[in-house]
């Protein structure tokens, strides 16, 4: 579960300072995928990158799993950042001489979220089921080089879930992509968050890809204007 409260994100910008997020409050429970989105320069990526706490707010707390990161430092707030979260960023972070399974257990060797604690055999069964739930068993072996766009972006998501994190922050995932490769991309996050029990917050521009969503956030000037859930529609107050 992932809660911002009254986040207020701010920068020197030359001589004055500009408030890039005010007042930001969101929450996504377990199970549920929610969008942000909103124009250009309005604040989605900031809010992430504050949300898995790779920047400090000047205000407002940062809740994982119930637990506050605000204040961390930054071992330890990268320490929770693997146990808690998943990212997949807008183009693949694959490491380029690894094949698909080694990218995972790379994971399994960080001891991320829950990995550390299981033994050999259900490492390796983790990493088999992650592969069939992204539907790239059949590539295990291949380095990023030698997948498509979409493929990529299949792995990254699988290296993103490994250690079933309570939170998957997903920025921008099918910019690159094709219309097709792109909806299947939106429907695997769906399928994963609601099977896995996952809160996935997704930054995303695609109008066509709102209806997939349990809630979606729109964003303007770092404010957050509206939050359109299945059964509210409404501003925020
Ligand atoms: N460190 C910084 N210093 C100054 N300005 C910043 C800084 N970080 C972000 N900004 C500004 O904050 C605003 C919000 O940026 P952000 O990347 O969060 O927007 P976004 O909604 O994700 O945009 P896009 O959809 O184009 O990715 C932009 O105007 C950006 O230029």
């Amino acid at each position: 579960m992932l809660e911002l409260h009254q986040i207020t994100y701010r920068v020197q910008d030359g001589d004055s300072i500009r408030d890039i997020l005010r007042d930001v409050s969101l929450t996504v429970t377990d199970g549920e995928i929610a969008c942000l989105t909103g124009p250009s320069g309005s604040g989605k990526s900031t809010a992430l990158a504050v949300a898995s706490r790779l920047v400090r707010p000047a205000r407002g707390t940062v809740l994982l799993d119930g637990r506050d990161i605000t204040a961390l430092p930054e071992r330890a707030a990268a320490a929770a950042r693997l146990e808690h979260l998943g990212i997949v960023f807008q183009t693949p972070k694959l490491l380029g001489a690894l094949t698909v399974r080694e990218q995972l257990e790379l994971m399994v060797r960080l001891g991320a979220g829950d990995l550390a604690a299981l033994s050999k055999t259900e490492q390796n069964a983790r990493i088999d089921e992650t592969l069939e739930l992204v539907g790239i068993s059949d590539l295990a072996k291949r380095r990023p080089a030698q997948l498509s766009g979409g493929q990529q972006q299949r792995a990254n998501i699988a290296r993103a879930i490994i250690h079933r994190p309570g939170t998957l922050l997903v920025d921008e995932p099918t910019s690159a992509l094709d219309v097709t490769r792109s909806n299947h991309i939106m429907e695997l996050l769906t399928s994963l968050t609601h099977d896995l029990g996952t809160a996935t917050l997704v930054v995303t521009h695609e109008q066509a890809h709102l209806p997939l969503f349990d809630t979606v956030y729109r964003m303007q000037d770092g404010v957050l204007e509206a939050r359109e859930g299945r059964t509210s529609v409404g501003a925020m107050s």
